[in-house]
């Protein structure tokens, strides 16, 4: 549904500089797919968002969405997708009922078609007894909630929205989120989102792109990132802080360890499968007669993907992108 080749965006700045905000992005989306775009600020998700919605012409690559080209086929993607910027969309003084049916005209419904798509979202969206109320009287939440269904009047395919949670309380996340997937659920919408939650994205999307300094910096399921490059983080507080070493030796015994480290009593190794490998090295501890007082496995968390791939937290704000003269950009 979504495929880019090398897609690139860059600013010109000042006269001579350019910011390189997107850089050769190659990125596959299939049908019905909900994947997440996370990174730091001004790590390029916005500007990737706004290509793949025809509102910024690419530098330099290929993009198509619902198999037409970005570039030279933008009504034809306009048509085929709904696009949740980070602005609030609504007018303030319509109703919200009235917002939906006008979107539809926009999009060239016919006036039943409209009035039926409105009330299907109405419901879809748990909007239905707020369908009179005017859009200035409407929550943060709620608000949301009737961009997206606006986003949706005209039945598109593909749903992109650019840090749709951003702003909302704990509650109202989760609660937006079960809608995002209500929808999926009943239209079958491919969704691409971009968010700084790392809780969001790990909970809720099956697909978790990274990107970094406008690179992809890792693409798969928030359940591989996480056990390939972090790995759960296991840890076992010796009895006796004189066995601590022992008991880090023995854990290699237990099963794959990465990475052991010892601190005082408290023995910490990196496993692929942590909660195989802590039963194991308990029964192995107790064969030896080692006691053990406490034990623990967390499993990693995307950020602890993040800090492994490029040496920074991702809930550490990122600074802006350096500029560029074009020498450098075009190398
Ligand atoms: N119109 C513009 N002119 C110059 N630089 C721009 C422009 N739009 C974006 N940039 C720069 O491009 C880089 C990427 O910006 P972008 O908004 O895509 O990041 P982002 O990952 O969406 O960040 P955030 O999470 O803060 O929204 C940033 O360094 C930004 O300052």
């Amino acid at each position: 549904m979504i495929h880019t080749d090398g897609l690139t965006k860059w600013f010109k700045v000042t006269r001579g500089e350019y910011v390189h905000a997107v850089r050769a992005i190659d990125l596959s989306v299939g049908e019905g797919e909900l994947a997440a775009v996370l990174g730091p600020n001004g790590a390029g998700k916005s500007t990737t968002l706004r290509m793949l919605t025809t509102l910024l012409e690419p530098s330099e690559g290929r993009a198509t969405v619902a198999g037409h080209d970005v570039r030279s086929a933008r009504a034809a993607v306009r048509q085929r997708i709904g696009y949740i910027g980070q602005g609030n969309g609504a007018g303030h003084y319509q109703r919200v009922r009235d917002e939906l049916v006008v979107q539809g005209y926009a999009y060239g419904l016919r006036r039943r078609e409209a009035h039926r798509r409105a009330d299907e979202l109405l419901d879809t969206l748990q909007l239905t007894e707020l369908a009179k109320r005017t859009v200035a009287t409407l929550s943060g939440g709620q608000r949301r909630r009737l961009d997206i269904a606006l986003g949706l009047m005209h039945a598109p395919p593909v749903l992109f929205l650019d840090e749709p949670s951003t702003g909302l309380d704990p509650q109202n996340r989760a609660n937006l989120w079960e809608h995002v997937l209500a929808v999926r659920e009943q239209f079958g919408t491919t969704l691409l989102l971009t968010t700084h939650y790392l809780d969001e994205a790990d909970a809720m999307a099956e697909r978790v792109v990274i990107i970094d300094h406008g690179r992809i910096i890792a693409d798969d399921t928030s359940e591989r990132l996480k056990a390939g490059l972090a790995g759960d983080r296991v840890s076992v507080v010796a009895a006796d802080p004189e066995d601590a070493a022992r008991v880090a030796e023995l854990a290699v015994t237990a099963g794959e360890v990465h990475e052991a480290s010892t601190d005082g009593p408290v023995v910490t190794v990196r496993a692929p499968e942590g909660r195989a490998l802590l039963p194991a090295w308990l029964r192995t501890l107790d064969a030896e007669g080692l006691k053990v007082s406490s034990a623990d496995v967390a499993r990693p968390t995307l950020d602890d993907v993040f800090l492994s791939l490029t040496g920074r937290s991702l809930r550490e704000e990122a600074g802006d992108l350096p500029v560029a003269t074009p020498e450098q950009v075009a190398a």
